[in-house]
């Protein structure tokens, strides 16, 4: 199996998807007919820019993950590594397979290099190939990106006494994928690994490395709750095009 993209991809799925309250992962939810994270790995397996995919899972989940794997007729090397107990934790799991994936001696299935890390939440079954195509663009040019979605409604903060209105001019909300220089991302995770942090560019901003953002599309949502399921399988319906 040859690959030559340079793109590696971090895909944390090691979560326990309590807001989601069912009894298995969330990520086996069925969607349009198949496993939500399926569907996140669809979105990078098409494309020739994209060289490899680590699936950080749980300890309870990799038998289930692996007899899945089995049965995808993926093209894309697919590795497994064991999450960890918070996303950051899984993810620091997955640029340690990435970093050992370029350091094993070349063959004729290795792509020539990897030169970028794109991470991506396994509970994002929506992003856009015209997203993924900008945000990779900048993070080459950049060292540093992530996608993006302007706050739409009004923001409000619980004082504690009653709300307070935030000023939502230059606010966005974080989405996946949140790509990088793979020096970028081991140097911010070796600086601050074990530091609470709830996304991947939070690492970085605190080296002091720019982190550009780029506006995606607001459907590129994050299954959190049942509800997720349902808004996502209606988006699958109205614009399939745009996933594929
Ligand atoms: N220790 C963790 C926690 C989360 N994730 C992954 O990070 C992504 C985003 O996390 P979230 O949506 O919060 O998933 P959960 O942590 O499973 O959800 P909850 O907070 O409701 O338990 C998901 O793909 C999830 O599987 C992970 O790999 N390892
Ligand atoms: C990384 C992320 O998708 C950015 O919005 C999000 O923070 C991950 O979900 P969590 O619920 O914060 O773990």
């Amino acid at each position: 199996m040859t690959r030559s993209g340079s793109i590696a991809v971090i895909m944390p799925a090691a979560g326990s998807g309590q807001r989601f309250g069912s009894q298995s992962n969330k990520l086996f939810a069925n969607l349009d007919g198949k496993p939500l994270w399926q569907h996140a790995v669809d979105r990078f397996e098409s494309r020739s820019d994209v060289g490899l995919l680590v699936l950080a899972v749980s300890a309870d989940d990799e038998s289930i993950f692996r007899e899945q794997i089995s049965e995808l007729n993926c093209n894309l090397p697919i590795r497994l590594v064991r999450g960890g107990a918070t996303r950051s934790e899984s993810v620091q799991a997955g640029l340690d397979e990435v970093l050992r994936f370029t350091n094993e001696p070349g063959d004729r299935s290795k792509p020539p290099t990897i030169d970028r890390v794109a991470i991506h939440d396994a509970a994002r079954p929506l992003v856009r190939q015209s997203d993924l195509d900008r945000v990779f663009a900048e993070a080459t040019s950049s060292g540093a990106a992530l996608l993006v979605a302007p706050v739409s409604g009004t923001l409000k903060r619980d004082t504690g006494s009653g709300s307070q209105t935030v000023d939502r001019r230059n606010m966005y909300v974080a989405l996946t994928p949140q790509v990088f220089a793979i020096d970028v991302i081991r140097q911010a995770y070796a600086r601050d690994r074990g530091r609470m942090a709830t996304d991947d560019a939070q690492l970085v901003e605190r080296t002091g490395h720019p982190v550009q953002l780029v506006t995606g599309s607001a459907d590129n949502l994050k299954i959190t709750y049942p509800e997720d399921l349902r808004i996502a399988e209606a988006i699958l319906n109205e614009c399939r095009s745009e996933f594929v």
